[in-house]
């Protein structure tokens, strides 16, 4: 993936536009000339031609005004539109150049009448940190044009753009921007972003006031470190308690017990805020491990690879195929983040692990009912997992008894920890 940063100001005739319907992604680009290419089916199949179709891309403003309002647009397409109006996620983006994304909704409004999807779009347009295109069919066939939206009555001077239909690109458009806008791989990049958000969001400052007397962790612990990961209902904390239990050991977790207060809180904000704040709660378990590990084996409830597993699997669209392949610097342990001894990835059989979850009968996060609905999300976070590069990192399967993983995992601690 090309390192060069590009300018938020689009110039839309340099990029790509894909809009996602029913999980697939359509490419076209606007383009000065016209190739003799019709337009993609999504044009062509507007009602009789007739349907008003725009694109709404999320620019301007700052990294945190356009994660929080690319947050709301969607709901807020969804309360004022009139019926008759379809939205998909859309984005558009410099193929293969990191950063170049910017995210937003491809409308199509079959309502009778444009007045108020028109109010909207202005209110919108003037208000908003967002880009407005109409499309609009120039001659017969399948000819579409691409132009900037004004509000009717005003002076046009937006250029009109051929839209053409565009390849899919080498890396997929959603993984362009994880680097330090989903996953974080320096405490400082996670700490501006927390910081950036001490006016909008109160708790910021109680997470930053517990980071300000951080400790690095430089030295090696002394004892093991042993972090156990999986899905939810995985047996993570009935294999954590028993390992503490067995070795006599310190039992940690990540985010730590300090930021619970606050945890509610991040997990109702966009990605990059959520992101960050889990990002800067292992650093927090970091320190503990540094001091704990000085004095008997400890073990994690969750650690990095949780953080970053989630994170990639929630940023990338689509099916598992578009997760960028295993090596990938997208993979890459933080360099200034501790790395334990050995990571142990609960895997757990589907079906069991509803069962699991049923019989535990305990509330669900969001995420949580996202991986038990969504097959697909619980593919992706499972690759991610065992994609991540760093520390040792072993695969146990969780579905025979506890007492019987737990033997298992002492096994390959003692194998691998010579403990
Ligand atoms: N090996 C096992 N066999 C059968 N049931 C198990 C096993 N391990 C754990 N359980 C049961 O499965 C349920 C989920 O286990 P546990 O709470 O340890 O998972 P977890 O990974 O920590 O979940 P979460 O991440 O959601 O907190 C619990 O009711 C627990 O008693
Ligand atoms: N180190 C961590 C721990 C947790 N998360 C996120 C990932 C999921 O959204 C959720 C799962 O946590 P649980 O419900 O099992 O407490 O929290 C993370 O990003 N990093």
């Amino acid at each position: 993936m090309a390192r060069r940063t590009v300018s938020l100001v689009p110039r839309w005739c340099s990029r790509v536009f894909s809009v996602e319907l029913d999980g697939a992604a359509v490419y076209f680009a606007p383009r000065e000339k016209h190739r003799g290419e019709d337009a993609p089916r999504l044009f062509g199949d507007a009602r009789g031609g007739h349907a008003r179709l725009y694109s709404l891309i999320v620019c301007g403003g700052d990294r945190i005004t356009r994660a929080k309002f690319h947050g709301e647009l969607r709901d807020k397409l969804l309360r004022e539109l009139p019926p008759g109006c379809d939205v998909s996620p859309m984005s558009s983006f410099v193929p293969d150049v990191r950063d170049s994304l910017l995210k937003g909704y491809f409308l199509k409004d079959n309502s009778q009448g444009s007045s108020t999807t028109e109010g909207l779009l202005r209110d919108m347009s003037q208000r908003d940190p967002v880009s407005v295109c109409s499309y609009l069919k120039c001659v017969e066939g399948q000819v579409w044009t691409q132009r900037l939206w004004s509000p009717p009555g005003s002076p046009e001077m937006s250029k009109d753009f051929y839209v053409v239909p565009s390849d899919a690109p080498e890396c997929h458009p959603s993984t362009l921007n994880i680097i330090n806008s989903d996953v974080f791989y320096s405490f400082e990049e996670a700490h501006d972003v927390i910081k950036q958000c001490g006016d909008i969001i109160p708790e910021a400052a109680s997470v930053l006031e517990l980071l300000r007397s951080r400790v690095e962790a430089r030295s090696k612990p002394d004892f093991p470190v042993i972090v156990v990961e999986g899905l939810d209902a995985t047996g993570k904390t009935t294999l954590t308690e028993s390992l503490r239990d067995a070795l006599g050991a310190t039992l940690l977790r990540s985010p730590p017990q300090c930021l619970s207060p606050a945890r509610a809180r991040f997990d109702r904000e966009p990605p990059l805020i959520r992101r960050a704040f889990y990002a800067l709660g292992n650093y927090i378990t970091a320190e503990q491990i540094g001091q704990e590990g000085m004095k008997k084996p400890v073990i994690v409830d969750r650690f990095w690879h949780s953080t970053a597993a989630y994170a990639i699997a929630t940023a990338v669209s689509g099916q598992a195929c578009n997760l960028p392949a295993e090596g990938s610097e997208i993979y890459r342990w933080p360099g200034d983040l501790l790395q334990p001894s050995l990571v142990v990835l609960l895997t757990l059989d589907p079906e069991e692990r509803k069962t699991r979850l049923r019989n535990r009968g305990q509330g669900k996060t969001e995420e949580e009912e996202k991986l038990d609905q969504n097959q697909l999300f619980r593919i992706k976070v499972e690759k991610a997992y065992q994609r991540i590069s760093g520390p040792a990192f072993v695969t146990v399967d969780a579905s025979p008894s506890a007492d019987q993983v737990l033997q298992q995992v002492l096994r390959l601690i003692r194998a691998k920890c010579h403990l």
